[in-house]
């Protein structure tokens, strides 16, 4: 274990194309964003873990001891490769009081930190005392991947505390970035708390957390994108709340009661897909108003299809109407049921155009900002790099 405190952070995503249909084995196309979820691991000598997620509303800690009692009774199931069992979660759920079923986001948090906590240490040493936050940027349950950024900051952390990975931050370096075989065991690990968070997850937010740009995901293989033009984004959180897993479990349901016509939509979420990463892979850096008809065209054909497998909500389709009235092209992304939409902006859409979609997007008492995608992965930082609101959000003690 360090003596110093570890400073990390891991990016939230964009789904451009294939959310949902990527759980059945279909492409999804995504890409990381500028907002990200930090977190300060610190070392303390009290024989104790105190773990605080003020984006949830959890403070918790518990004795070390106590905890690796735990972990022997869990040792010999703990691997990345398995996903944790019902036995496993029920036995942590009593150990914290959590009420069997419950899915509130402190829950969940709370569930997935033990889990990896003790995974962790059954296959790499005993618990050491510390004192973690994790901060956010990212709305939660909105769709932008906070869940994965929140499960690959764990992962990336105490594999770092475990001395599972290395601390490739150096003296004097402002940040760093764990080699490309340290990169695939903290995504290995980030899947876990996937898992503990949504059910079953596809690993493409925990993909693109740990990996950051751009990049093309399907069963657990992740390509990134050869070319990335500078794609212009709005993105909009309709602030309606809804839960990833909840909704991924609609989905299966009504593709187990329809097959034959469920399928065939998932099948072409997947063209879609593909279409899509050959107009990307195709359009220079500054792409030209050529290139917009397709990509627009595709947004909106897979908004209808997510609306026909059940994850649409009226507030999204809102959001299509107001920016269609402005000649702008949107879908949801993520999960759907609320949450984030995102409109494709041309690289010629004036800001006064922005500006007025913007306006009446905000009269709906939705929020909206333009974004820039393409963001590193999970990164150390060293403390003096941090700039103020994150500086403030982690000193708290
Ligand atoms: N900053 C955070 N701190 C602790 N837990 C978080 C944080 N961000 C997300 N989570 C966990 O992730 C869950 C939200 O995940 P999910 O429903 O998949 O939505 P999304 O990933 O789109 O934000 C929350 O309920 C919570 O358990
Ligand atoms: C719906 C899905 O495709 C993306 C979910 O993203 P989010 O949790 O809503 O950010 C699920 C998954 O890929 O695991
Ligand atoms: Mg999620």
């Amino acid at each position: 274990m360090r003596d110093r405190d570890l400073v990390l952070s891991a990016p939230g995503k964009v789904i451009l194309h294939g959310e949902h249909a990527v759980v059945h084995g279909k492409v999804a196309l995504a890409v990381a964003l500028d907002l990200r979820t930090f977190l300060r691991l610190r070392p303390c000598g009290e024989g104790r873990v105190c773990v605080r997620l003020p984006g949830v509303g959890v403070v918790r800690s518990w004795d070390t001891p106590r905890l690796q009692a735990l972990r022997g009774g869990f040792a010999a199931d703990f691997d990345e490769s398995k996903s944790p069992s019902v036995e496993q979660l029920d036995t942590l759920r009593e150990f914290a009081g959590i009420a069997a079923g419950a899915s509130a986001p402190e829950s969940l948090a709370t569930l997935a930190f033990l889990y990896m906590c003790l995974a962790i240490s059954a296959k790499y040493g005993d618990v050491p005392s510390m004192d973690i936050l994790v901060w956010s940027e990212l709305p939660t349950g909105a769709g932008l991947g906070s869940s994965a950024a929140y499960a690959v900051c764990l992962a990336a952390a105490l594999l770092t505390a475990f001395g599972a990975i290395s601390c490739p931050l150096k003296e004097g370096e402002s940040s760093a970035r764990w080699t490309e075989e340290e990169l695939t065991l903290i995504n290995s690990w980030a899947f876990q708390g996937e898992r503990v968070i949504h059910g079953s997850p596809s690993g493409v937010d925990n993909a693109v957390g740990t990996w950051g740009g751009a990049l093309r995901y399907q069963s657990g293989k992740i390509t990134p994108l050869k070319r990335v033009p500078m794609l212009r984004i709005l993105l909009t959180n309709t602030k309606v709340p809804r839960s990833t897993k909840v909704l991924v479990a609609g989905v299966k349901e009504k593709i187990l009661k329809f097959p034959a016509i469920m399928n065939p939509v998932l099948d072409s979420i997947d063209a879609i897909s593909q279409e899509c990463q050959s107009v990307l892979e195709a359009m220079p850096a500054n792409p030209s108003p050529e290139y917009y008809p397709v990509l627009e065209e595709l947004f909106d054909i897979n908004q209808h299809h997510l609306n026909v497998i059940g994850v649409g909500h009226p507030s999204l389709d809102r959001l299509c109407r107001v920016t269609a009235s402005h000649g702008l092209h949107s879908k949801l992304t993520g999960a759907g049921g609320g949450g984030c939409g995102i409109t494709l902006l041309r690289q010629d859409t004036s800001l006064l155009a922005v500006e007025a979609a913007k306006r009446d997007l905000c009269a709906c008492g939705f929020e909206c900002w333009e974004t820039n995608i393409g963001a590193p992965g999970v990164t150390l930082h060293s403390f003096s790099s941090l700039n103020t609101k994150v500086l403030h959000a982690l000193s708290e003690s």
